[in-house]
C-alpha cells in the first residue's frame, strides 16, 4: 500500500536487515569473486542502523573500513513463500543504505571459512536515508545510486545492472524465512567500494530522489 512502516513512523526504524552480496557483476569482479549462481545473503542486527546526524564508527578491530552504497527495499506487508509476480505487492518503499564493511576482517573470515558477522554486522554498519514511499519510485530498476567521500565521486551505479531483480530476491528470501513489515533488504553494491578514514564525510544519493551525509569516527575503544 505504500504506507510508512509503523516502526519507521515512530522513529524506530526497520526490523530485520537482509543483505544481498555480489549482485552487481563489476563489484563481484573487483572483489575477485565469481558471479553467483544463486543470491548470496547475510544479516545485520537491527541495532546496526544509523540515521543522519549520528556517526559511522569504525569497529576497534578494523583497519580498513569500506563503503558500499546500496538500494534498500522496505517490506510493507508480511511475505511468506511469495511468487515473483506477487512480490512487489509486499514492498512499502525504498531507502538508500550503506553496507559498511570491515574489509580486512571480511578477508580473514573468507580465508578461514567463518561467517561475516564481525565484518558486516557491527554497530553503525547500516546507515539509512529517509523512507521513500514506492509511489515516488515508478521503477526501482531504473535508479542511479552514487557515493562521494569528501566531495570526490567513488561509486556510481545503475540498479538496472543488478544480477537478481528485486521481485526475484523477495520471492527467494521469502521461501527461506518470512519477511515482515519494516524489514529492509539491501540489494548489493555496485563497483567502486573503497576505504574511509576517521573524519571523512560520506555523501550518497539516489539521483533525483534524495541524498544523505554521514561522518566517520575513529573507534571509541581499543583493546
Ligand atoms: O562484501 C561484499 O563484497 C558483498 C556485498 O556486500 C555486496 O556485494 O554488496
Ligand atoms: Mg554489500
Amino acid at each position: 500500500r505504500g504506507v510508512l512502516p509503523s516502526g519507521a513512523a515512530q522513529g524506530r526504524l526497520w526490523q530485520n536487515i537482509v543483505c544481498v552480496g555480489r549482485n552487481y557483476a563489476e563489484h563481484a569482479k573487483e572483489m575477485g569473486s565469481a558471479l553467483p549462481a544463486e543470491p548470496l545473503f547475510f544479516l545485520k542486527p537491527s541495532s546496526a542502523y544509523v540515521r543522519e546526524g549520528s556517526p559511522i564508527v569504525r569497529p576497534y578491530y578494523c583497519r580498513n573500513l569500506h563503503h558500499e552504497v546500496e538500494l534498500g527495499v522496505v517490506i510493507g506487508r508480511r511475505a511468506q513463500a511469495v511468487p515473483q509476480d506477487a512480490a512487489m505487492e509486499h514492498v512499502a518503499g525504498y531507502a538508500l543504505c550503506l553496507d559498511m564493511t570491515a574489509r580486512d576482517t571480511q578477508e580473514e573470515c573468507k580465508k578461514k571459512g567463518l561467517p561475516w558477522t564481525l565484518a558486516k554486522g557491527f554497530g553503525s554498519s547500516c546507515p539509512v536515508s529517509d523512507f521513500v514511499p514506492k509511489e515516488k519510485i515508478p521503477d526501482p530498476h531504473k535508479l542511479q545510486i552514487w557515493l562521494k567521500v569528501n566531495g570526490k565521486m567513488r561509486q556510481e551505479g545503475d540498479t538496472s545492472s543488478m544480477i537478481f531483480s528485486i521481485p526475484y530476491l523477495i520471492s527467494y528470501i521469502s521461501h527461506i524465512f518470512t519477511l515482515e513489515e519494516g524489514d529492509l533488504i539491501l540489494t548489493g553494491s555496485p563497483k567502486g567500494v573503497g576505504s574511509v578514514e576517521a573524519n571523512d564525510e560520506i555523501e550518497a544519493g539516489i539521483r533525483d530522489v534524495l541524498s544523505m551525509r554521514f561522518k566517520v569516527l575513529r573507534p571509541k575503544y581499543t583493546f
